[in-house]
């Protein structure tokens, strides 16, 4: 298993954000959903090391996050929510800037790649703040795999994209997938059909279910996400 968290808790203040939660996460898109203000970004915080977790273990490819976090870093990579770009670089500039942080061997190649990747290419030339909003996203999404780390954290990759770059992005993250242990955040529920082989509900810090899709759907007696999570949201 790439990720291993055990009775995590966070606490903000009087404010208990996450609460003595346990998953563990291998290859394949695992689907990490709750209403707003659940605890998803919290725990995404916390697995790539930015903020500290107030009692409780998480683990990244073996790696502590507390004690470990350089491996940590080096094994994972981070889309956050608020993707902050530094919009006065072009974008092969910003990509190279990453590289260099990672120590890449071969740079170019491993940005070539990742910009074709990402379906950056026609707009490769540009700098960031001359960007669409999609493609300010790829432009993250390409920064957080070009070291081709073994664990992908995305919270909402795809949100404000058009259906056309949907598509794109969404089948981008299910190859991702196929070899790699991705964690999604999202509110859109036919994106977690389309993509994710697990599902965890967060819900006012406590997971809430943790299971295949698959059985979630039939274990509730629903054909459709959205119902299955609004009934187990609003106990
Ligand atoms: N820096 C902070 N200081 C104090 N409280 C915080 C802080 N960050 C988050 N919280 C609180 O922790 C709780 C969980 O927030 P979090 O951002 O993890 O939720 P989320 O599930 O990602 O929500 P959303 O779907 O809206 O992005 C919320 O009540 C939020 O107000």
């Amino acid at each position: 298993m790439s990720i291993r968290v055990e009775g995590l808790t966070k606490i903000y203040g009087e404010q208990k954000a996450v609460d003595d939660i346990s998953f563990s996460a291998g290859t394949g898109v695992l689907g990490f959903l709750g209403p707003n203000g659940a605890g998803k970004s919290t725990t995404m915080k916390i697995l790539t090391g930015f903020i500290p977790q107030t009692s409780g273990r998480a683990q990244v490819c073996g790696f502590d996050v507390t004690t470990q976090p350089l491996d940590v870093k080096r094994n994972i990579g981070y889309l956050p929510e608020s993707n902050a770009l530094y919009t006065d670089m072009y974008v092969k500039e910003s990509l190279a800037f990453v590289a260099d942080i990672h120590n890449l061997h071969d740079p170019a190649k491993r940005i070539a790649e990742v910009i074709e990747q990402t379906g950056l290419g026609p707009e490769q030339h540009k700098k960031i703040h001359q960007l669409s909003k999609g493609y300010k996203q790829r432009v993250g999404l390409a920064q957080a795999i070009l070291h081709d780390p073994q664990v992908l954290i995305l919270d909402e990759p795809t949100s404000g994209l058009d259906p056309n770059q949907l598509i794109s992005i969404r089948k981008l993250i299910t190859d991702l997938g196929k070899t790699k242990t991705v964690i999604l955040s999202t509110h859109i529920m036919q994106e977690v059909e389309a993509m994710c082989s697990q599902v965890i509900i967060i819900n006012k810090g406590k997971i809430v279910t943790n299971d295949t899709l698959q059985n979630l759907k039939g274990a509730n007696g629903e054909k459709q996400l959205e119902h299955v999570f609004v009934a187990l949201t609003n106990k």
